[in-house]
């Protein structure tokens, strides 16, 4: 399964490029990084040499200390900058190690609910501020405990980690899937409005009915279904309203049946009859 890149410029918790000398080198490269390092440590070693001859006599700076001063750099140089380096470069794989510790779910390698609240709180700024569309889908497997007692944890996380697949095979490569815990999915629709939200959720709903998940151990697993609730940004609304709304909609499609998708619009959220004016499809 593929995973969605963590280098995303809308995202709030990426970490700023290293700037300064170390960005510099970063950027070079590992190769140029240590030509280079190795280039300004004979520069300078040369011209210190230089200083301090003409600083006492011309006369007494004698070719030995100019070659001394360009072999010993040119030795050691390249040594030190290939250590810099790799140090530097391991500090960059570990940081990234962390970062993925930190945003990604592990069974699935879905970005993780930290990060989809994140990312959602950043993605509603940018829909008020550019006054474009927004919506969210919470996704919940239908009664994925059986799964669990009648064929074993490991067969549920088997089945997790395939629609965590199906996921990301329906929707859009700017859309943002997470796994927020338990058997229960997300997704982050920016531009979306609530209808086409609507009909992402409903082909996400049939790419899951009709995902063969595959087997585990001696027998196939069985097909499973999800409900999917929907809802679009309101005016001014933030994104835990928006959420919360989505979360609605997903146990009235639970409520209603299961399998199903339903949708809330932002003017239905102050209504005390909320379920009842969902919209079922
Ligand atoms: N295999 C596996 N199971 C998990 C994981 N996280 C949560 N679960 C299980 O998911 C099940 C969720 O069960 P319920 O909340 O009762 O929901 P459900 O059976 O899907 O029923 P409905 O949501 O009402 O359709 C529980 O049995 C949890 O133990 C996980 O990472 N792996």
């Amino acid at each position: 399964m593929s995973e969605q890149p963590v280098q995303d410029p809308t995202d709030p918790l990426a970490e700023p490029a290293p700037n300064g000398w170390r960005g510099a080198l970063m950027r070079m490269g590992p190769r140029r990084a240590v030509v280079a390092i190795t280039l300004l440590s004979i520069v300078l070693s040369v011209s210190i040499t230089l200083a301090a001859g003409l600083a006492r006599d011309p006369v007494e700076l004698a070719w030995i200390d100019l070659t001394i001063a360009v072999t010993v750099p040119s030795i050691v140089a390249p040594l030190a900058a290939s250590m810099i380096v790799t140090l530097m470069h391991e500090v960059e794989v570990s940081r990234r190690a962390l970062r993925e510790l930190a945003l990604r779910d592990d069974l699935t390698r879905l970005y993780n609910r930290r990060y989809f609240m994140a990312r959602l709180q950043a993605e509603v700024a940018r829909a008020h501020r550019e006054q474009t569309p927004l919506a969210v889908c919470m996704i919940d497997v239908d009664h994925f405990k059986r799964i669990n007692d009648e064929r074993g944890h490991a067969a549920g996380d088997a089945v997790l980690a395939h629609l965590a697949g199906v996921l990301l095979g329906s929707l859009r490569p700017y859309d943002l899937a997470a796994r927020c815990g338990g058997e229960e999915f997300a997704a982050l629709l920016p531009g979306a409005t609530l209808r086409e939200a609507e009909q992402a959720a409903q082909r996400l709903r049939q790419a899951i009915a009709a995902a063969r998940v595959p087997a585990f151990g001696a027998t196939p697993l069985p097909h499973v279904t999800a409900s999917l609730g929907v809802s679009g940004l309101g005016p001014g609304e933030d994104g835990s309203a928006l959420l919360t709304r989505a979360d609605r909609a997903m146990y009235a499609a639970k409520t209603g049946g299961r399998n199903r998708c339903v949708s809330l619009p932002a003017a239905v959220v102050r209504d005390p009859q909320i379920l009842g004016d969902t919209q079922a499809t």
